[in-house]
C-alpha cells in the first residue's frame, strides 16, 4: 500500500538518526534508526524555502512565487507533501502551512514582533505529541534543530508539541487548537492517566498564575470561571505580594509535576533544587503529596 507513496521521494540523509515510515493514524512520521540520548541534537534542517512574511498575511500567490524560484527536483518534493500522509493539498498556501516553522526573525519585522516562515520538508514530518520526546526550540538562524528531550529507542517515533503552551492546557482544548484528536497517553480517552493529566496540567496553570500574576495570554483572568477561586490570593498574585519563598515553593510543584506528566524539564535541577531548598521532611512530604495525588 505504501510502497509506491510519494514520501519516497524524500530523502533523509543516511546518516541522520531516524527514517519516514507510516505511523498508524496520523499518516507518515519519523521513527529513530537508533538510540538517542536525551539531550542530543536529532537533525539540523534548512528551508526548501523562506517567505518574509507575517503567518497572517501568507497568500496563495506569495507561495506560489517562492514556488517559481525552486529547482525542478525541489519543485517535486514540495508537491509530494501530503495532508496526513495520503490526501493531496488543494492549494499550496494549504501545503505551506501545514510544513512551515517560524524562525528567525526578519529586520523589517522585527519591530513588530513577527517571525518569517520556511518551509521544512522533513522536520514536518514528525508528528505532535502532547507528552513529546523531542523539542524544537525557537531559532534566530534560518535552520532549525530538533533534540531529544528524552531518551529515545530505536524503532520509537519522535515527536514534538505543535504548541508552546500546552503544558497548562486540558485535551479538549488541545484538541481544538490541533484540529485533529491526539492519540497520545495525555488524551488517551476515561484512562487514569488522562483524567490525572488534566488534573496536573490544570494544578500547573494555577501555579504559573500565582507564579507570575498573569494567565497564559498575560492578562489577568476575569473573575468569570477564574483558575484561582480565592480572590484574595488571585488579587495576591496579581500585585505581586506572594512571598519569593512560596513562589519559589510553586515552582517546584510545576517542575515536579511536569515531571510526573512526562514532560521534564531537568531532573538534575529539580533534584538540586528540592535538595537545596527544603529541609528532609518537607521534601518527603512534597515527595509523598505528589506520588499519593498524582501516581497512576
Ligand atoms: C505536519 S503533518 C505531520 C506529518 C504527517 N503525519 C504526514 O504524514 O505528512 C501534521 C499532520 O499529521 C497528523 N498528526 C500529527 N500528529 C498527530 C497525532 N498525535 N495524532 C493524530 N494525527 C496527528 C495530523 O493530521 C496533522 O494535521
Amino acid at each position: 500500500m505504501f510502497q509506491g507513496h510519494p514520501y519516497h521521494s524524500l530523502q533523509v540523509p543516511s546518516d541522520e538518526p531516524f527514517k519516514l515510515k507510516p505511523s498508524p493514524g496520523k499518516g507518515w512520521g519519523a521513527f529513530a534508526t537508533r538510540r538517542i540520548e536525551r539531550g542530543s541534537i536529532i537533525f539540523t534542517e534548512k528551508p526548501l524555502f523562506v517567505i518574509r512574511k507575517p503567518h497572517t498575511e501568507i497568500t496563495e500567490g506569495y507561495v506560489w512565487a517562492a514556488f517559481q524560484q525552486l529547482s525542478p527536483s525541489e519543485k517535486e518534493q514540495f508537491l509530494c507533501l501530503r495532508d496526513n500522509g495520503s490526501r493531496s493539498f488543494t492549494y499550496m498556501e494549504e501545503a505551506f502551512a501545514e510544513n512551515s516553522f517560524a524562525i528567525s526573525r526578519d529586520n523589517s519585522l522585527r519591530s513588530q514582533g513577527t517571525s518569517i516562515h520556511g518551509l521544512f520538508l522533513l522536520h514536518s514530518r514528525f508528528n505532535h505529541s502532547c507528552i513529546p520526546n523531542s523539542k524544537i526550540p525557537n531559532t534566530d538562524q534560518e535552520i532549525i534543530t530538533s533534540f531529544a528531550t528524552q531518551d529515545i529507542a530505536a524503532g520509537h517515533e519522535i515527536t514534538f508539541c505543535y504548541n508552546t503552551d500546552f503544558e497548562c492546557r486540558l485535551r479538549h482544548e488541545r484538541h481544538q487548537a490541533l484540529r485533529f484528536v491526539c492519540d497520545c497517553k495525555a488524551c488517551l480517552i476515561d484512562t487514569q492517566f488522562q483524567q490525572l493529566s488534566d488534573m496536573r496540567r490544570t494544578l500547573i496553570r494555577g501555579l504559573q498564575y500565582l507564579t507570575l500574576g498573569v494567565d497564559l495570554n498575560g492578562q489577568k483572568q476575569q473573575m468569570v470561571s477564574p483558575i484561582i477561586f480565592d480572590p484574595y490570593l488571585k488579587k495576591a498574585a496579581e500585585t505581586f505580594q506572594i512571598p519569593l519563598s512560596a513562589r519559589l515553593i510553586y515552582n517546584l510543584f510545576i517542575i515536579v509535576l511536569l515531571e510526573e506528566e512526562g514532560l521534564p524539564k531537568n531532573n538534575f535541577i529539580s533534584e538540586a533544587l528540592l535538595q537545596a531548598l527544603l529541609g528532609d521532611s518537607e521534601r518527603i512530604l512534597c515527595e509523598e503529596l505528589c506520588s499519593m495525588r498524582f501516581t497512576t
